[in-house]
């Protein structure tokens, strides 16, 4: 079953489109992943899909229902969001910002019972930073601030999880135990839109792979026939003897 419909969108700002005729479904239980390169648009048809942006024309669906039909509160619950990392204005500690992952669920005029913390703990405890609960997040490295984000997306419970390359600043033994996390919740019945510029990490955890390119969507497919020389060569402007070369050291066979 499709969780997420995308039809004939057009997305961008003001003034300027950024992508056109995106047709794209997201299925239940199934890890999809967006690669393109820098400034293709992938972080604007995230923040489109999750209503931080307007849809310039098109449609949306998600789960049945257009996504103007939902409300803040629904969409939060329904959608988890990892955004790249970022620091946060104000001096939380790491416990207030996953608990922000909680807000979905909590009225205007309550806080965080004991069950938000209990859950805000687990997530924590997760990623194996539960250490971290009541420092500073503004002092923070990014790779933690990271797992601190993926912590809240998990926090907020949702049914589908969009995180937009999660695994950009961690060391190779955070990226192993987020791609491993991300299969888990997979298993879980989650379903997953993640970006990327690793390939290789697309091949470890994609059922579907999504390649943007010009403002169209290139490749719509499963990894081994969305990844192909030719593919990625085109996605990222290079020659495909450069780009088989490099990748006979970059990936694992
Ligand atoms: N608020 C904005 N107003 C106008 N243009 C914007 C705005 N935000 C981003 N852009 C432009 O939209 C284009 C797509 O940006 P986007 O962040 O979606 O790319 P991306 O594929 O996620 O890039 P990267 O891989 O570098 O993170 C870029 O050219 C960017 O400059």
């Amino acid at each position: 079953m499709s969780l997420i419909s995308l039809k004939k969108l057009t997305i961008g700002y003001a003034n300027k489109i950024i992508g056109a005729d995106i047709d794209l479904e997201f299925e239940e239980q199934q890890i999809t992943c967006l690669l393109g390169a820098n400034g293709c648009g992938k972080t604007t048809l995230l923040k489109t899909i999750l209503s931080i942006l307007d849809c310039i024309e098109g449609e949306i669906i998600i789960n049945n229902k257009p996504h103007h039909q939902w409300t803040r509160r629904e969409l939060a619950q329904f959608i988890g969001y990892v955004p790249q990392a970022h620091n946060s204005i104000f001096p939380f500690t790491v416990e207030e910002v996953v608990l922000m992952g909680r807000t979905a669920y909590l009225n205007w005029y309550s806080s965080p019972q004991h069950n938000d913390k209990k859950i805000a703990g687990e997530c924590l405890a997760t990623l194996g930073v539960e250490h971290l609960k009541y420092q500073n997040y503004q002092l923070l490295s990014g790779g933690e601030r990271q797992l601190v984000l993926i912590a809240r997306a998990l926090a907020q419970q949702p049914r589908f999880l969009i995180m937009d390359e999660p695994t950009s600043s961690l060391d190779f033994g955070n990226q192993i135990k987020v791609l491993e996390h991300v299969l888990k919740l997979k298993k879980e019945g989650m379903s997953i839109l993640l970006t990327t510029h690793q390939p290789s990490h697309a091949k470890r955890v994609a059922d579907k792979i999504v390649l943007l390119h010009n403002g169209k969507v290139m490749a719509n497919a499963e990894p081994m026939q969305a990844l192909s020389i030719s593919n990625l060569a085109k996605l990222y402007s290079l020659d495909q003897e450069t780009i088989e070369h490099n990748l006979r050291f970059l990936m694992a066979d």
